[in-house]
C-alpha cells in the first residue's frame, strides 16, 4: 500500500515520464512508498471530436478548458462513498505553495492534480471540481504540467523513507522556517577557497551553534520577512541585534 497516490489529470503524459523515472521519485515507487497515475483527460472528451476546450463565451484571445471531461474523469476516479481527497487545480490564482503547504498536503494518501492549458479552466471546474487551487508563483506558465511536478516533488520528499536520509528534510531550506546554513565537502582547501574551520572540527556543539548562526545570518540578509514567522531563542535574538549593529557601522 503506497504511503500516498498521485493522480495527474494532463493533456500530456508524456511530459511526467522522465520526471516518474529519475532517481528519488523511482525509488519511491519501488519502494512502494509512492504511487502515480498520469491520465490524459482527452480520455474523458466523449463529444465527437474529443475536443477538450473551446472558444470563451463573451469573446475574447485564447481557447478556455471545457468542464467535461473534468467532471467525467473525477466522477470516474473517486468513488462517491469515499471521503473526496484534495483536487488540487494548478493556477497563478491560487494560493502560493510555501514549504508549510507542501508538508499539509503531505498527510493525505491521495493528491488529485488538474494541469490545465490554454487560457485556462472554465469556471465550473474551479468551483465545482477542484477542492484548492495553488499556484507555484507569479508568473504565467505554458501549462499546469510543470507546477504538478514540483507538487509531486515537494510532496514525495516528506514521506518517510522517500529520502535517503531522513534527516536532510528536516535540515532543508525553510524546515525549521529559515534559510538553510551553507554546505561544504571535500575537499577542505580548494583553489585557495577553505572550508570553515568550525566545520572540520568535530565540535558538534561549536558545529550546530555556526550552523544555526549562518540560517540566521542568511535569513537576515535575503528573506528577513520569514524572521518574523520563526520561533527565536534569546541566544538568536543576541545574535540577530549583533548582525543589526554590525549593519549600523
Ligand atoms: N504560475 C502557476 N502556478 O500554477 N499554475 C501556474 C500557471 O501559470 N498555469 C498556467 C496558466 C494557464 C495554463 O492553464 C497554465
Amino acid at each position: 500500500m503506497a504511503t500516498i497516490r498521485f493522480d495527474v489529470l494532463t493533456l500530456f503524459p508524456d511530459m511526467f515520464t522522465g520526471f516518474i523515472q529519475n532517481s528519488m521519485i523511482q525509488k519511491a515507487h519501488e519502494k512502494g512508498l509512492i504511487e502515480t497515475r498520469i491520465i490524459n483527460f482527452r480520455d474523458y472528451a466523449f463529444n465527437k471530436h474529443r475536443t477538450v476546450d473551446d472558444i470563451p463565451y463573451g469573446g475574447g484571445d485564447g481557447m478556455v478548458l471545457k468542464p467535461e471531461p473534468f467532471f467525467e474523469a473525477i466522477d470516474d476516479l473517486i468513488d462517491p462513498n469515499e471521503e473526496k481527497p484534495p483536487v488540487l487545480l494548478m493556477s497563478p490564482q491560487g494560493e502560493r505553495l510555501t514549504q508549510q503547504k507542501v508538508n499539509q498536503l503531505a498527510t493525505h494518501s491521495r493528491l488529485i492534480l488538474l494541469c490545465g492549458h490554454y487560457a485556462g479552466f472554465d469556471e465550473r471546474i474551479h468551483q465545482y471540481v477542484a477542492t484548492e487551487e495553488i499556484s507555484i508563483g507569479d508568473y504565467v506558465l505554458t501549462g499546469g504540467e510543470l507546477p504538478a511536478m514540483i507538487i509531486m516533488d515537494s510532496v514525495s520528499r516528506q514521506i518517510p523513507g522517500v529520502l535517503g536520509n531522513t534527516l536532510s528534510a528536516q535540515n532543508d531550506s525553510f524546515a525549521d522556517g529559515l534559510l538553510e546554513y551553507p554546505q561544504y565537502t571535500r575537499p577542505a582547501e580548494y583553489r585557495g577557497y577553505q572550508v570553515p574551520e568550525v566545520l572540520l572540527s568535530g565540535h558538534h556543539l561549536r558545529i550546530e551553534k555556526w550552523r544555526r548562526q549562518e540560517s540566521l545570518r542568511r535569513t537576515w540578509e535575503r528573506r528577513p520577512e520569514l524572521l518574523d514567522k520563526v520561533t527565536l531563542t534569546e541566544e538568536d535574538r543576541i545574535f540577530l541585534r549583533q548582525l543589526e549593529d554590525q549593519q549600523g557601522e
